[in-house]
Parts: structure tokens; C-alpha cells; sequence
């Protein structure tokens, strides 16, 4: 059984040689050497993997989210397939929210829907605050995987407050987000009251994750890019940096991760991570230069190009490898997650490639 030292070990930035807070991954992370490029990919634990298919063949997704064996096996599964430098928890962005009492299921096909959408000032109410009892199996799931993954770092992760909002409000997967910025515009203090409550949920879940042993945490505001700059910086960036700062003192590497955001990344490099996580319409050496010398970044491999013969595949991987050394620190990663259609042993060549490809170089000098 993991004790509190592990999580503590996390937090405090534990270098112990060989120890996940040594690994790779989280070397690039603080922007220190590493030996070769750390890679992991977004939604690598999931529906491109046959082994997940079949043990979650007859598990409702939300449920498989709070059965800590179900977690600790499919969070492992690309690990031991592919020898990612990473691990992330098999969880979902709505499971906090559900645990702060909002009604939403996981419908396959489509994502997460709920069953009353939040438009109101009496809405909002309906969302408590979480504790680490509404959410044992996320604390147990953790614990489990940190003893399992051994110096493979574990990343937590959440979702960002417009992402969860747009949900709220939306009541599911929108292209619009039409009723979200509706509100958003209409009503500026009951938004910001929606967005205060979903950044509060949202560090209580990480903080849970990061005592229970996460070596870094990532969050996810996958549906930034619908907003303007200006917007973001009046409506977003507030509540994305009520998250990232109130986790400061936590010890471990945070990662803030968007999509379409290329004309937002220096804004989302002021809410606080030290990485940031670029979509892969934007290149590396280009997006550096948006968000700072301060920061390391994370991307972006188009994952469509994952789908095209090899030889594409080869010649962008080291086209994004190029282009991050432009940067303090590169963790090799899509643009966004897995594509369930993902052939999962490209997948696994890429991994060997960047290796191969980041450690001829370290070698070089
Ligand atoms: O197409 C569907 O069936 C609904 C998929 C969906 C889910 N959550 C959702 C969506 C909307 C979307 O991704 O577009 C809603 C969801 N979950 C998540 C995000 C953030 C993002 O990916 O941009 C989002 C929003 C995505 C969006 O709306 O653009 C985050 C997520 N889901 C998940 C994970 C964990 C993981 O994959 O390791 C993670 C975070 C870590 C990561 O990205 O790697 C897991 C997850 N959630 C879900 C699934 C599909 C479940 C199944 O059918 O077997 C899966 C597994 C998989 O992707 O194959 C359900």
C-alpha cells in the first residue's frame, strides 16, 4: 500500500535518482536535461487499444471510472504496450462534477450529457463542493497505480472551468458552445459565479489526486479555442489561474492543455503552468515564442497524421522534434487524444522513433 510519503515525495519535487519526480517526463516538465525527448499520448488509455475494448465491453464508462481495479488496469495497459513515459489516469473530465451532485451519464458516441442543464442562479447551487470522500475510488485508483507504475510518473488531471461550463450549460457536446457564450455575455456575474464554484471543484479533485501520489497534473480546457482572445482574458483566464496558482505549492509539474488556442497560448501561459500544451496547427518553435522562455511545452502531432503511411508518420515526428528544441523543455505528444480508429502499433513505433531519434541526439551533445 502507498503510504502519504509517496504523495509527499511528489509533491515536494523528490529527485531521488530513478524515482518518477526524476523521470523524463518531469525533467522536461522543470525544464532540466533529459535523456532522450519523454513521449505519452492524450486518451492513450482508451478505445484504440483491443484490450481496452474488451475489458470494458460490459462496464458503463462512469462506472468503470469509479472501480479502482478497472482504473489501475487501463491506465496500465498503453504503458506496457507502447513504453510511454507517462502514465495518465483513466478517469474523465465530468467526474467531479458528477460527484458534486450534477445528474450527467457518459453516452457512447456522443460524451458526456446532463440531465439538467445549469442556467441559473439556483443551478449553480445544485454544484457542492467535493471532498476526498465523494471521490474514494480516484484516492484508491491513485494509490494502486503509483505502487504499479514504480519510476513511471502518474499524471492526474481535470477538466478546465469554460470546458465543464460549456458542458453544464450546453447539457453536452456542442460546436458552438452557442448557449454557453449566450450566458457568458448575458449574464457576466452569474457566469463568473458558475466559473468560481467549477474552479473550486475542480483544485479539490486535483488536490485529491496529487496526496494520493500524481507526479504532475494536467488540465484540459479542450474548448478554449471558441473564444477570442479578449474573451478568454475577461471570462477564463481567471478562473484557469484560480486552479493552476492554487496548486503552486503542490510540488508537482502542472500542464494546462487547449485546443484551436494558437491565438490564446500566451495568455494561457499567464494562468500559471509550467507546460503548456500546444494543438498542432501551431508549430513548437512558434508557439515558444507566444507563451515564454518560462515555460516548457507539450505537443503536437496531428492525430490524423497517426492514420497515414509510415513515412509521414516519420517525417513529422521529426519535424516536432526539431521544432521543440525551440523550446526550455519538449514532452513529445499529440495535438489532442487518440483517435479510437488509431492503429495502436504506430502508436507504439512512435514512441521507439522519438527515443531513438531525442537520444542520438542527447548523445551528440
Ligand atoms: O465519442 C464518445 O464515445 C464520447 C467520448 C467522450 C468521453 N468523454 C468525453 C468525450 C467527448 C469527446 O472525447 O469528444 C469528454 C472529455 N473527456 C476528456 C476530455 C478532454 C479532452 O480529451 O480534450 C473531454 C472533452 C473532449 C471534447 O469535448 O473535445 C478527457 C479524457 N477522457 C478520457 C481520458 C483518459 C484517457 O483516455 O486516458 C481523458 C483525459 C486524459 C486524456 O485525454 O488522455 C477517457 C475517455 N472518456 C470517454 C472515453 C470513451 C469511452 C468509451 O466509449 O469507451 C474515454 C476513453 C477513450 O477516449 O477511448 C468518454
Amino acid at each position: 500500500m502507498t503510504t502519504e510519503t509517496t504523495g509527499t515525495a511528489a509533491r515536494d519535487g523528490d529527485s531521488r535518482p530513478g524515482g518518477p519526480a526524476d523521470s523524463p517526463f518531469i525533467r522536461a516538465c522543470r525544464r532540466r536535461p533529459t535523456p532522450h525527448t519523454p513521449v505519452w499520448f492524450m486518451r492513450q488509455a482508451g478505445r484504440s487499444l483491443p484490450e481496452y475494448r474488451e475489458i470494458r465491453a460490459s462496464v458503463p464508462m462512469l462506472e468503470s471510472c469509479r472501480r479502482p481495479e478497472l482504473v489501475t488496469e487501463i491506465t496500465l495497459q498503453p504503458v506496457r504496450r507502447h513504453g510511454v513515459d507517462a502514465a495518465i489516469l483513466f478517469s474523465d473530465i465530468v467526474v467531479p462534477v458528477a460527484a458534486a451532485g450534477v445528474d450527467l451519464d457518459i453516452v457512447p458516441g456522443t460524451g458526456p450529457v446532463v440531465a439538467e442543464p445549469i442556467r441559473t442562479a439556483a443551478d449553480v447551487q445544485r454544484i457542492r463542493p467535493i471532498t476526498r470522500e465523494d471521490v474514494p475510488y480516484v484516492d484508491e485508483a491513485v494509490r494502486q497505480l503509483v505502487v504499479e507504475l514504480g519510476d513511471t510518473p502518474l499524471i492526474g488531471f481535470a477538466g478546465a472551468p469554460f470546458t465543464l461550463a460549456s458542458y453544464l450549460v450546453e447539457g453536452g457536446p456542442s460546436r458552438t458552445h452557442a448557449k454557453t457564450k449566450a450566458l457568458m455575455y448575458g449574464d457576466e456575474e452569474l457566469w463568473h459565479a458558475l466559473c468560481d464554484r467549477l474552479a473550486e471543484v475542480t483544485l479539490a479533485f486535483l488536490r485529491v489526486q496529487i496526496e494520493a501520489g500524481v507526479s504532475a497534473v494536467q488540465l484540459f480546457d479542450s474548448w478554449a479555442g471558441a473564444l477570442s482572445e479578449a474573451d478568454y482574458r475577461r471570462y477564463v483566464l481567471p478562473h484557469s489561474t484560480a486552479v493552476l496558482s492554487g496548486l503552486a505549492h503542490a510540488g508537482v509539474p502542472r500542464i494546462h492543455f487547449g485546443v484551436g488556442t494558437a491565438e490564446l497560448l500566451g495568455a494561457m501561459g499567464e494562468a500559471g503552468a509550467d507546460v503548456v500544451g500546444v494543438d498542432w496547427r501551431t508549430p513548437l518553435d512558434v508557439a515558444t515564442g507566444r507563451i515564454g522562455a518560462d515555460k516548457a511545452v507539450q505537443g503536437n502531432l496531428d492525430p490524423c497524421v497517426l492514420l497515414a503511411p509510415w513515412p509521414v508518420v516519420e517525417a513529422e515526428v521529426r519535424r516536432i522534434l526539431e521544432q521543440g528544441r525551440a523550446a526550455p523543455g519538449h514532452v513529445f505528444n499529440l495535438g489532442h487524444g487518440v483517435l479510437p480508429e488509431t492503429d495502436p502499433e504506430v502508436l507504439t513505433r512512435v514512441v521507439a522513433l522519438v527515443h531513438e531519434l531525442s537520444s542520438r541526439r542527447a548523445d551528440q551533445g
